[in-house]
């Protein structure tokens, strides 16, 4: 991504998640009809942005195409391999384009923000990750990372701590930490609750990943282990308990690329460098609540280089 391309980008996106934010806030819902019919704020703002998302998509499509027509296009990246199928029109892969920028921006940096500010209060767990770093390279023979610059797929599947501290860190600051859908015909919860057509249900990853019942008296605690099994392997729990990632049929599509970019981006970072969190503001940092999870006046840290 170009730079000022990119930044275009990340503007709009803001401008467009905002409003769509303010639509559904609204207590007057169709309000924003009128405001996009007369072209008003926050709408119109709301329209260019989406002018620029869509322009992004449609450029990131064609540039994919002309290198496939020169003979030039990878095969295995992901774009490829919807449009290999043939059965997406044009039209339909900017929307996928579109749907995984969106779907993959804020919630991946949102739970790195997190964690990397419980991480700078954990020494003990930072130490325990460090570790692990260091016995995958030794296994793979790439000790001290010297010459590899980044961790392979195999490298990163044997970090069962990084994977466990990281699920930990998302229970405590679930990246949605509201999910709300809207019901299509009149059903009843598994509990009996009757739930009509068109009523929206909204479940709380935040609240539910700290009830006592569900993660027992420590829930409030932030533990790696918990995830671990008595070989140190990593164990899921059940989606509907852990609903970070959504559960049933509309499951995050993108929640196995999600873990392995958090666990290289920890482990690239923690093998060179180590970081603390470096606020004058006391006590815990405010949290943001808007579609994703965002800490508030972003998180300040000190960067200190390890010595290779
Ligand atoms: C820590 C990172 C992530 C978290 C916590 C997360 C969480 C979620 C949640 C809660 C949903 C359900 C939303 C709903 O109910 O409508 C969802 C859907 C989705 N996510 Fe993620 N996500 C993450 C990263 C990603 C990434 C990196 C991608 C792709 C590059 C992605 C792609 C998608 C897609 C395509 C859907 C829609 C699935 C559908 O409706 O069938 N996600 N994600």
């Amino acid at each position: 991504m170009a730079a000022p391309q990119s930044a275009e980008f990340m503007r709009a996106f803001d401008d467009a998640q905002n409003t769509v934010l303010a639509r559904f806030n609204s207590p007057a819902k169709s309000l924003w009809r009128i405001k996009k019919f007369f072209n008003l704020e926050p709408e119109r703002r709301m329209r260019d942005a989406l002018a620029t998302i869509h322009g992004y998509a449609d450029r990131i499509v064609r540039e994919r195409r002309e290198r496939d027509a020169a003979g030039l296009a990878r095969s295995d990246d992901f774009l490829s391999r919807f449009a290999a199928g043939g059965e997406h029109s044009e039209e339909s892969l900017c929307d996928v384009v579109t749907n995984f920028l969106l779907a993959g921006r804020d919630t991946t940096s949102s739970a790195l923000t997190w964690f990397f500010w419980l991480l700078s209060s954990r020494p003990d767990v930072e130490d325990k990750i460090v570790r692990e770093i260091r016995a995958v390279r030794q296994l793979s023979g790439c000790a001290g990372g010297k010459g590899c610059a980044t961790f392979s797929f195999d490298e990163l599947r044997d970090m069962q701590y990084l994977h466990a501290a990281i699920t930990e860190s998302m229970r405590l600051y679930p990246p949605v930490p509201f999910d709300t859908h809207s019901c299509k015909e009149e059903e009843f919860l598994p509990d009996g609750t009757f739930v009509g057509k068109g009523w929206l249900v909204t479940y709380c990853a935040y609240a539910m990943g700290r009830v006592e019942d569900i993660w027992g008296a420590d829930c409030e605690e932030f533990r790696p282990e918990r995830w671990l099994d008595e070989s140190g392997m990593f164990r899921p729990e059940n989606t509907f308990k852990y609903p970070v990632f959504h559960a049933g049929p509309r499951m995050c599509l993108g929640k196995e690329m999600a873990c392995i970019q958090m666990k290289s981006i920890v482990a690239c970072v923690l093998e060179k460098f180590r970081l603390r969190y470096s606020s004058d503001a006391e006590g815990h940092p405010g949290l943001v609540v808007s579609l994703t999870l965002r800490m508030e006046g972003g998180l300040p840290m000190k960067v200190h280089q390890l010595v290779p």
